[in-house]
């Protein structure tokens, strides 16, 4: 059984948590090795860990001090990932993003009257969760809803306890599940339809919620006939699997759709639509997020032939889409002035991984680091990636100062990697303070997507393949036995169609492998990562959704700060 979708789908965060130098490590944490032996030790820190916030108010600094160092890397790397997880839970995003006073409903600075006009609908990973909330905050003015969500989404949460992110009985909100696998398929395109059919009934007195989260692209597929649902999934699912970006991927899927690319807006007006959008998308580009059902954009064939060109299916598409895309005509009729239809939509980002890092930052400080966000929008290759991240960890781990050509190697890998150079020299000073003043651990932050190109036919996530090949750098470099520590995870709770959002690896990966008869690089060349880990000490180093969800209260301070 799959566990997905535990929380909102942001653009995956990665944290990666570096100790220092050896020496300091030891010094960081002096109690490791528990007397109650390893698997009292487990629950025993779970419990101190559940217990760290409300003791730290109390506690005087010393105490503090101990619990934090009684904390291995490996849980506090967990709990700082859990804390990004939790900053962008569907409630939580939603009580940022929709203000109410009265019958006054305040977004982004706008105020809408309400007058029980409103009607709903959503698509994505996280929506369900979404529209409970709206619920909460606006369900007296509800008129009708319509949702598509992941194929037992409701069963899961069920499941997990989470009975806050599932609608109430007597809901006026239809949930539609679908897409199974992350696909879409005719349960998504039936939800599609019915999304479609709720909005093209409105008028200019009713006001439109749209709710957009990660996975929306697979949840509201809405073919431009006579393209069938199997030749679009055919034509998005091969160039997915030749390491197209989301950027490319989405271009071609808005010039496929009806609902897309402005679509549904379109279809809704006159009404006042205001879309609300949980970014998983580098950058926030609203044009692309769930590939931009209320943002109307321009669709030029040049450009969708030139990226199917550059994976080589230009030549073996469907006849449908072929058709489709030698349209010269415009994909719908004009309905007003572009500055007209503009005034009727509202989009705004409500979650990003920018406030996942903030948050993430100041539990990271809790526990006892110097956090460093890198940059939230760490890209390209899984390869060049992992590259990046083995070599911070060794500048961070240097015991002398590292050789000059180190920070050269580091510097050559931003552009392919999408960090600017002014941000890979900010967090190379930071680690190198670190090293030079002596204080505690770093724990460097990042966030982005990597991107993983197919050539196997295991089972694994971009994550997964990360932690992976960043394991295999550092087994290869000159570091001090209890650091670096790194920590890869998916802030949706589910690493690509697998059942876990991530891993956690160090140093020692390749040896325990081969301790255990695994061979790592059989396995990646399969893509093959979450066999991988969960078969390497009985999946100890998965990150589970179930795992993922912060052991503390969940009121942890957030950052004010707008998305
Ligand atoms: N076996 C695999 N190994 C590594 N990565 C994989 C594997 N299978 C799929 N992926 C990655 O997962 C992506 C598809 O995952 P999914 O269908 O969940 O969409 P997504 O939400 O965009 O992905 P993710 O959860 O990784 O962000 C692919 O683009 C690919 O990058
Ligand atoms: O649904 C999609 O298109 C992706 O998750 C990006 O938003």
């Amino acid at each position: 059984m799959t566990s997905k979708i535990i929380t909102a789908e942001t653009a995956k965060g990665v944290v990666i948590i570096y100790s220092t130098s050896c020496d300091r490590e030891t010094w960081f944490l002096p109690f490791l090795s528990c007397p109650l032996g390893a698997p009292c030790k487990d629950s025993l820190m779970a419990c101190v860990v559940s217990l760290y916030r409300p003791l730290s108010l109390l506690a005087p600094v010393g105490v503090r001090r101990a619990i934090v160092c009684r904390m291995s890397l490996d849980m506090r790397a967990r709990e700082v990932f859990a804390t990004a997880i939790e900053a962008v839970q569907p409630d939580i995003v939603m009580q940022r993003g929709l203000e109410r006073t009265g019958d006054t409903l305040l977004v982004n600075g706008r105020s809408f009257t309400l007058k029980n006009n409103l009607h709903l609908v959503g698509f994505g990973k996280a929506v369900l969760g979404m529209a409970a909330e709206a619920e909460r905050i606006v369900g007296d003015h509800l008129v009708r809803g319509v949702i598509s969500v992941p194929h037992g989404i409701q069963e899961t949460i069920r499941q997990h306890g989470k009975d806050q992110m599932l609608l109430k009985d007597g809901s006026r909100i239809t949930v539609m599940e679908g897409a199974k696998h992350n696909l879409p398929d005719a349960d998504a395109q039936r939800a599609a339809e019915c999304i479609k059919e709720l909005v093209s009934t409105l008028t200019e007195n009713d006001m439109l919620l749209v709710l957009i989260s990660g996975g929306g692209s697979a949840l509201l597929p809405a073919p431009v006939p006579p393209i069938s649902l199997q030749d679009k999934q055919d034509v998005t699912r091969r160039l997915a699997g030749a390491g197209a970006t989301i950027q490319e991927l989405n271009s071609v899927r808005r010039a496929l759709s009806i609902l897309k690319g402005g679509g549904l807006a379109h279809c809704a007006h006159p009404a006042q639509v205001v879309a609300l959008v949980l970014s998983d998308v580098i950058g926030d580009p609203l044009d692309l997020i769930a590939s931009g059902p209320t943002v109307w954009t321009e669709v030029w064939p040049e450009e969708i032939w030139s990226i199917l060109e550059r994976y080589g299916l230009s030549s073996s598409l469907p006849v449908s889409v072929k058709e489709v895309l030698g349209r010269s005509a415009p994909r719908w009729e004009e309905s007003g002035e572009q500055s007209d239809r503009a005034a009727h939509v509202l989009n705004a980002v409500i979650g990003s991984n920018s406030i996942a890092l903030e948050c993430a930052g100041r539990r990271a400080r809790e526990l006892g680091f110097r956090p460093v966000v890198l940059s939230p929008g760490v890209c390209g290759n899984v390869q060049s990636v992992s590259r990046l991240y083995g070599l911070l960890a060794r500048f961070a781990c240097s015991r002398d100062e590292p050789p000059p050509e180190l920070p050269a190697e580091i510097l050559k890998l931003g552009p392919e990697t999408g960090v600017e150079s002014w941000d890979l020299c900010r967090a190379m000073q930071v680690l190198g303070e670190g090293r030079v003043e002596g204080w505690g651990a770093t724990c460097l932050l990042a966030g982005g997507e990597p991107t993983v190109q197919l050539t196997g036919k295991g089972r694994g996530g971009r994550n997964q393949e990360l932690a992976l090949r960043v394991g295999l750098e550092l087994a290869g470099m000159e570091l001090p036995p209890k650091g670096p520590l790194f920590l890869s995870g998916g802030t949706d709770g589910q690493d690509g169609p697998t059942e876990a959002a991530g891993a956690v690896t160090d140093a020692g990966l390749g040896k325990e492998a081969r301790a255990q008869g695994l061979d790592p690089d059989g396995f990646l060349v399969n893509n093959d990562s979450f066999t991988f880990f969960s078969r390497l000490s009985g999946g100890q180093r998965l990150l589970l959704p179930g795992l993922t969800e912060p052991h503390t209260n969940p009121t942890l301070p957030c950052p004010t700060t707008s998305p």
